[in-house]
């Protein structure tokens, strides 16, 4: 699914948090979003799944104005740093939630459950609960569940970034082979810059609320090396 964001400004009482957002996030693109701490980074992932809402602009999801949309319409899976699993739940369980919760049957809620399982290499966990696990196979759990109602986007918002720099640099390899499988619309924020370059088609800078720089790995190392 395609991104458009236009002219989007979002005020918190006085203060600008983003500040006439322009940007296009083509279909199967995986794009990170880098940028100090404040620059709107969070805000933005919120505001494209429909939890928080713009001041002023537009954002269309594959051609829709996404005002028109439900955050179930808008079809977006969504994983923060700290989505915690629910601790009393398996892992099959937490993968279900989201189709459990839309009441889809059964037979195609374990078919769905052990796909997902496969896809994440944790079938041998599905009965295992999350504190049984390591950082980064929660994390992967967190990705299935996102996954599990099919997004055509997902909206990663540092989804390694309670994790050491060994398991990060395997989930990012990881997330990259995925997304070559799966061609889902990504977006994903970090704070790392070489996270980014690794794993990104393209890299969008944000600063102070606005797009500071954009473009693919390459044309950004340098920019990037200054930082
Ligand atoms: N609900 C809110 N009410 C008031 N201010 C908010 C709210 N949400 C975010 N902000 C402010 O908006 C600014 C941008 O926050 P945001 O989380 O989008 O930044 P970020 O770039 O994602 O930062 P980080 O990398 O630290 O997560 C921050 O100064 C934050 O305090």
């Amino acid at each position: 699914m395609n991104i458009l964001i236009e002219n989007l400004s979002k005020r918190f009482g006085k203060f600008e948090v983003l500040d006439n957002i322009n940007l296009e996030i083509k279909t199967n693109s995986l794009v990170a979003l880098v940028g100090s701490s404040g620059s709107g980074k969070s805000t933005l992932l919120r505001i494209i799944a429909g939890l928080e809402t713009a001041t002023e602009g537009k954002i269309w999801l594959a051609g829709q104005n996404s005002d028109a949309l439900s955050i179930q319409q808008r079809g977006i899976g969504f994983v923060f740093q700290n989505y915690a699993l629910f601790g009393h739940m398996t892992i099959a369980e937490n993968i279900a939630f989201g189709l459990t919760l839309r009441n889809f049957p059964n037979p195609r809620v374990e078919t769905r459950v052990r796909q997902l399982l496969h896809l994440i290499q944790l079938e041998e966990f599905a009965k295992s609960y999350p504190a049984q696990l390591s950082g980064g196979q929660r994390q992967r759990v967190a990705l299935a569940r996102a996954l599990a109602t099919e997004p055509k986007v997902l909206l990663l918002d540092e989804p390694f970034g309670a994790l050491d720099t060994k398991v990060r640099k395997e989930l990012r390899i990881w997330l990259r082979t995925l997304h070559e499988r799966l061609g889902i619309t990504t977006l994903f924020v970090t704070h790392d810059h070489r996270e980014a370059a690794e794993v990104a088609h393209e890299i969008i800078v944000f600063e102070k609320g606005r797009v500071k720089q954009a473009g693919k790995p390459k044309q950004m190392i340098s920019y990037l090396k200054k930082k």
